[in-house]
C-alpha cells in the first residue's frame, strides 16, 4: 500500500517504521525541513525518539502535496491541537478513495469535536473511509518492536479491517471495534487521569491514591461516553482502561511526567516546557469539562485537575475536595437493576 504519515513527532514516526517494516510505501511529512533533512541524512529522529534508527526505506518530505500523491491511506498524527489546521491545509491534495486513519488523542479546542468529525468537516461524506487508531502504545516501545495491541475503531468493517491488515506483525496486535465515539472518548479523556495521577505522585500519595484516580477516573469517562452515544464496553477495552493503565503507570507517558511535576509544585508553563512534546491532557482538560457541563455530567476529577491547572487551585486542597464530596454509591450510577431491591431508594 501506498502510505502518507502525516507527523513525525514520536508517535507518527514510530508508526511510520512499523508500517514500512511491514512492507507499506511510506512517506512522513514534516512540518520542519530541519527534520526531513535529519530523517533522510543521519536516519534518526533524534529529539522525539532518541536512540532509535529508522529504516532506510522510510521517504521524508516537507511537502504535504508530494507526501500524498498516490496515497491510499492517510495516518494524520499531529497533537489535537493542529489537526483542524493540518487537515484543511492538506485536504485538496487527498486522493479521493485514500483511508483516512488518525491516531490522535483529544479534541478540537475551538469546537470540541472529536478527531474523526475534524477529518469529516473538511472530507464530508467520507465516514466509511474513516478510522480511528488508538489503545495502549507509546511510541518508544513500539518503535522499539515491543509487544503492543491497538484499536481499529472505524464505522466501516471494511475500513477497519484493511487498517488492522495495514499494521498488523508479529509484536503489534491490532483489534477491531465499530464504536468510534468510545474509542476515541477513551483515548482523550485518559490523559486527564494520567494528569492526576502524575500529581497524586508529586504530592507524595501512595498506590491507593492512583488506584482510587484510575477507577474512579474510569468512571467518569464512562458516564461521559454513554452520555455521547459510546458502548460502555468500549470503555473495559484496550482504547479505555488499556490506555488508562498505560498512561497512569509508563515512565514513557508525557501526561504522567507532567502531572508528577505539578504535584511537585512546578508552574505549568515550565512543565510543558521541560516536557518538550505535546501534553494532551491539558487541552482536554478544558474541552471534557466543557463537554460534560454541555451533557450534564458530573466529572469530579476532571474538574478538580481544571482548577489545579487553570484556577490556581493547590493541588492538596483538590484532593480534600474530591474526597470530603458526597457519599457515593457505586453499583448505582452504573446499572440501577444490580441493586437489590431493599437497596433501593425512593
Ligand atoms: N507518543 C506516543 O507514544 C503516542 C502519541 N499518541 C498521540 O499522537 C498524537 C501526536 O503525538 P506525538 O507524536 O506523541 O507528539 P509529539 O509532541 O511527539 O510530536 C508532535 C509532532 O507534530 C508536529 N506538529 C505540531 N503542530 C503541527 C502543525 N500545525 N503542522 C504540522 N506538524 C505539526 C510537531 O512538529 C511534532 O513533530 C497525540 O494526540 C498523542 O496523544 C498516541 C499514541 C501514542
Ligand atoms: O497515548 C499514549 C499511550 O497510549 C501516550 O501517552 P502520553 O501522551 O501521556 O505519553
Amino acid at each position: 500500500m501506498n502510505i502518507s504519515v502525516l507527523g513525525a513527532g514520536s508517535w507518527g514516526t514510530a508508526l511510520a517504521m512499523v508500517l514500512v517494516g511491514n512492507g507499506h510505501r511510506t512517506t512522513l511529512w514534516a512540518r520542519r525541513a530541519g527534520l526531513v533533512d535529519e530523517i533522510r541524512t543521519m536516519g534518526t529522529n533524534h529529539h522525539y525518539l532518541p536512540g532509535v534508527r529508522l529504516p532506510r526505506e522510510l521517504s521524508a518530505t516537507d511537502d504535504a502535496a508530494e507526501a500524498l500523491s498516490g496515497a491510499e491511506m492517510v495516518v494524520y498524527v499531529v497533537p489535537s491541537a493542529s489537526m483542524a489546521e493540518v487537515v484543511e491545509a492538506t485536504s485538496r491534495w487527498v486522493p479521493h478513495e485514500a483511508l483516512l486513519v488518525h491516531a490522535v488523542k483529544g479534541f478540537d479546542p475551538a469546537t470540541h469535536r472529536r478527531m474523526s468529525q475534524v477529518i469529516l468537516a473538511a472530507h464530508p461524506g467520507a465516514a466509511s473511509r474513516v478510522c480511528a487508531l488508538t489503545g495502549p502504545s507509546h511510541a518508544e516501545e513500539v518503535a522499539r518492536g515491543l509487544p503492543t495491541t491497538l484499536v481499529a475503531a472505524a464505522y466501516s468493517r471494511q475500513t477497519a479491517e484493511r487498517v488492522q491488515d495495514a499494521l498488523m506483525n508479529a509484536t503489534l496486535r491490532v483489534y477491531t471495534n465499530p464504536d468510534v465515539v468510545g474509542a476515541e472518548l477513551g483515548g482523550a479523556l485518559k490523559n486527564i487521569i494520567a494528569l492526576g495521577v502524575g500529581i497524586a505522585d508529586g504530592l507524595g500519595y501512595g498506590d491507593n491514591a492512583k488506584a482510587a484516580l484510575m477507577t474512579r477516573g474510569l468512571a467518569e469517562i464512562s458516564r461521559l461516553g454513554r452520555a455521547m452515544g459510546a458502548s460502555p464496553l468500549t470503555f473495559a477495552g484496550l482504547s479505555g482502561v488499556g490506555d488508562l493503565i498505560v498512561t497512569c503507570t509508563s515512565r514513557h507517558s508525557r501526561n504522567f511526567r507532567a502531572g508528577r511535576l505539578l504535584g511537585q509544585g512546578r508552574p505549568l508553563p515550565e512543565v510543558l516546557n521541560e516536557i518538550g512534546m505535546v501534553v494532551e491532557g491539558v487541552t482536554a482538560t478544558k474541552a471534557a469539562v466543557e463537554i460534560a457541563a454541555e451533557h450534564g455530567v458530573e466529572m469530579p476529577i476532571s474538574r478538580a485537575i481544571y482548577q489545579v491547572l487553570f484556577e490556581g487551585k493547590q493541588a492538596e486542597e483538590a484532593v480534600e475536595d474530591l474526597m470530603g464530596r458526597e457519599r457515593g454509591r457505586e453499583l448505582e450510577e452504573v446499572a440501577r437493576d444490580l441493586i437489590p431491591p431493599d437497596w433501593q431508594r425512593a
